[in-house]
């Protein structure tokens, strides 16, 4: 039987793809002049197929869950604080809530999973999944049941948005860089030391342990992590299996999709190995802080648009990536071409 989530997504076009090459050749600049901006217009030109491509409703969706490997103290703050920020996202005081309004997205908040029960928050959709995962170290982070009823909120996320063309998913939860790290283990086989960074800020000495936990962790589920299903559910959580089941579903629906910092690639690498056909669509808007990150993303061949030394969350990168590349679509649409604008090209 097929899952919803092995579905394929529409392929990239290469006969547009090379029009857009074209295209942008023909502009008046100096040939690559643009840089990565002819890039990032040139492959949403062969996924959306059009020479005019756009991003122009953007919708943000932050998910939150809580982590049980959090017992292991593996993060700098305690894990009151996913709840807590929900209720910030929700009243407009967190740096994501800030961006939406500035980038004229809409905003989302979902609670897919903090151990804190929240009451009845205006702009919260709440569809726990459980009270946060269990710990890692000592079991599977979840059940299938749990694994597979987290990605489908993130894929009911992208059902009941409207005509959006663009999707940003950020993610909260104490405790989820340290379960960033082990999917970033289990996808590379790269050292824990190599994927575990500070994430909120920890010390030395705490960073020390965090190696060690992945460590533990990659030892006792490693042998079982048949397919990327099985990896989501013993070490992934609520608000990244969420994040993983949006970007499939987004993807599939032909939305482009701007992946955010190191734990939002670590659920989009493992949507990718549940489904390569989505990789088209993913977009890499910036390069953390954590050390892993950019290992993460070689390993995807994947070039981010930004480096800010932010190690935020939220999908604030991509929410800043957002207006570079529709400015990156503008331009590719309206500029003047040498022939129009009377400009003489040269040698290049
Ligand atoms: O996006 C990133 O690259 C990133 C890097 C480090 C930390 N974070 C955020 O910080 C939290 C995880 O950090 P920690 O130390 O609790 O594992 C979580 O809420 C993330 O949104 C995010
Ligand atoms: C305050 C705070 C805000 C965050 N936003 C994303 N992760 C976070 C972690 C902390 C601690």
């Amino acid at each position: 039987m097929s899952h919803w989530y092995e579905e394929s997504a529409p392929e990239a076009d290469e006969e547009f793809r090379a029009s857009a090459q074209a295209r942008q050749a023909s502009l008046t600049k100096p040939l690559g002049a643009l840089g990565r901006l002819e890039d990032v217009a040139i492959q949403l030109s062969a996924v959306q197929r059009t020479l005019e491509p756009h991003l122009d409703k953007a919708l943000i969706a932050v998910f939150a869950g809580d982590h049980g490997v959090t017992t292991e103290g593996v993060s700098a703050y305690p894990q009151s604080v996913t709840s807590e920020m929900v209720r910030n996202f929700a009243s407009g005081g967190a740096a994501i809530s800030v961006l939406a309004k500035a980038m004229d997205a809409e905003f989302k908040v979902i609670n897919v999973g903090t151990v804190y029960a929240l009451e009845d928050l205006p702009n919260v959709i709440d569809m726990r999944v459980g009270a946060g995962t269990q710990n890692m170290c000592v079991t599977e982070a979840m059940t299938m049941e749990q694994c597979e009823e987290a990605m489908i909120v993130g894929r009911d996320i992208i059902d009941q948005a409207g005509d959006i063309d663009v999707f940003i998913g950020g993610e909260m939860g104490i405790g989820n860089s340290t379960s960033a790290a082990a999917l970033a283990v289990a996808h590379t086989r790269l050292s824990a030391m190599a994927m575990v960074g500070r994430g909120t800020g920890i010390t030395d000495q705490m960073l020390a342990k965090k190696s060690a936990v992945v460590t533990r962790a990659m030892s006792r589920h490693l042998p079982h992590m048949k397919n990327g299903m099985e990896v989501l559910r013993r070490i992934g959580g609520y608000e990244i299996n969420a994040l993983a089941g949006a970007y499939i579903r987004a993807a599939q629906k032909g939305i482009a999709v701007v992946v955010d910092g190191y734990i939002c690639t670590a659920a989009a690498m493992s949507a990718v190995r549940i489904n390569p056909s989505i990789r088209p669509w993913l977009f890499f808007s910036h390069c953390s802080a954590e050390p892993g990150h950019s290992r993460l993303l070689n390993k995807m061949e994947a070039e981010p648009l930004l480096q800010l030394d932010m190690r935020l969350g939220e999908g604030s990168g991509a929410a800043l990536a957002l207006p570079i590349m529709q400015a990156a679509c503008r331009l590719q649409k309206e500029m003047a071409s040498f022939e129009q604008a009377g400009v003489s090209r040269g040698n290049s």
